[in-house]
């Protein structure tokens, strides 16, 4: 069981470092580590944000675990040579199409959330997020024009294919779950999202005990925070899948909760090949402090264990570690409490 750890910038490597120290502890005798570097430290070190020896790297393991990357300091370079580049790169190279955010309250976190509890108690959903195309792949460019004015663009589109293969993956996994899958677009104005909507409607055929609906971003943004319970699975383009699952993890308590996992068409003996981590960045505001929750990139670990090496059980002991912890009044700053890095580190493997 290969995996290839990413650790990346700011808080990258303290989260991971806690996630690894979880790994450790469950003696997985087949797990062989390796570590390459990613984003603004790899730019420094190698030139590039994502040097060809991580991508190898990347490749040749059965999962990634990913840290963060983003570094103000690399803010003016070019946009190739960006440390967020890297995560772009690593998820189109390995064909990393469907990312899973999920969303779900946590033990006496309804009070913390940004909502009133009964809402926030009602959390349980599943993002589904397509992650290889939209305005981030388009074609994008700035120019002056001659009278001197700056114009920049960034192309959103989508083919039917990419559309129908983040589909089935969702209609799946609602079938998994409660059997309600909610399709996030903005279809009364992008094309790129009716030939979206179209194409969900189609992929429904093959489902028919999966309720599909469909509801416009603008609308979906209030009803996360209005009733964020009426959600199962949602399923959404590249940009707007960002966007929701940052709001949806203050609907939980804090964006240091939330893990995803990055998933493709490659299996390997183990199970799918993926990258794992947590949803937020790289936090510079925060970065060397010892202060970051780790229990994003923790969970993002188990999600590792559950869709890469079938690991159900492992996976369940980690969530369950969390959650006794959560249970026992481990909170981070983040949750308005005091616990560091370290800290929540070890209150997770006391209890696992
Ligand atoms: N996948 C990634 O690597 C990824 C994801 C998001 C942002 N970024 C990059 O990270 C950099 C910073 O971006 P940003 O500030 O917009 O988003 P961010 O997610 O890094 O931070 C947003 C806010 O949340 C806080 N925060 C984030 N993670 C936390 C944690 N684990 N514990 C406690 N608090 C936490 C930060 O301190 C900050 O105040 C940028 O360069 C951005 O491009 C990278
Ligand atoms: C860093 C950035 C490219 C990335 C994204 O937009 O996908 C991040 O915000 C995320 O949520 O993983
Ligand atoms: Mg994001």
């Amino acid at each position: 069981m290969k995996i290839a750890v990413l650790a990346g910038d700011g808080i990258g490597p303290e989260v991971t470092a806690q996630a690894m120290r979880v790994l450790d502890a469950l003696r997985l005798p087949e797990l062989t580590v390796f570590e390459g570097d990613v984003g603004g430290i790899a730019y420094q070190r190698h030139g590039h944000p994502l040097p060809p020896e991580t991508l190898t790297m990347a490749r040749e393991a059965d999962a990634v675990l990913f840290g963060a990357v983003g570094d103000p300091a690399c803010d003016n370079l070019e946009r190739h040579l960006r440390p967020e580049q890297a995560i772009l790169g690593l998820r189109s190279e390995l064909g990393l199409f469907a990312n899973l955010r999920p969303a779900c309250a946590m033990p006496g976190l309804e009070g913390l959330s940004a909502l009133r509890p009964e809402i926030a108690s009602k959390i349980d959903l599943l993002i589904v997020r397509e992650l290889n195309g939209d305005v981030y792949f388009g074609d994008k460019g700035t120019r002056t024009q001659a009278d001197g004015t700056r114009e920049g663009w960034d192309m959103m589109s989508y083919d039917e294919a990419e559309v129908r293969r983040i589909a089935h993956v969702a209609f799946r996994a609602a079938q998994g779950r409660n059997g309600r899958l909610c399709s996030v677009d903005k279809a009364n104005v992008l094309e790129t999202s009716q030939l979206w909507r179209d194409v969900m409607i189609e992929a429904a055929a093959d489902y028919p005990g999966v309720d599909l609906s469909h509801m416009y971003v603008d609308n979906a943004a209030m009803q996360l925070v209005r009733a964020p319970g009426q959600f199962d699975v949602i399923v959404t383009g590249n940009l707007f899948g960002d966007i929701l699952s940052d709001q949806a993890s203050m609907c939980v308590g804090s964006i240091g909760l939330l893990a995803s996992a990055a998933l493709g068409e490659r299996q390997t003996q183990y199970g799918t090949f993926g990258l794992y981590e947590p949803i937020h960045g790289s936090a510079p505001d925060i970065a060397g402090q010892g202060n970051a929750n780790p229990m994003a990139t923790i969970l993002s670990a188990a999600m590792m264990l559950r869709h890469s090496f079938g690991r159900e059980d492992d996976a369940a002991r980690i969530e369950a570690a969390i959650t006794a912890a959560l249970d026992h009044g481990v909170r981070g700053f983040d949750l308005g409490g005091s616990a560091g890095t370290v800290d929540i580190g070890d209150a997770v493997l006391a209890r696992l």
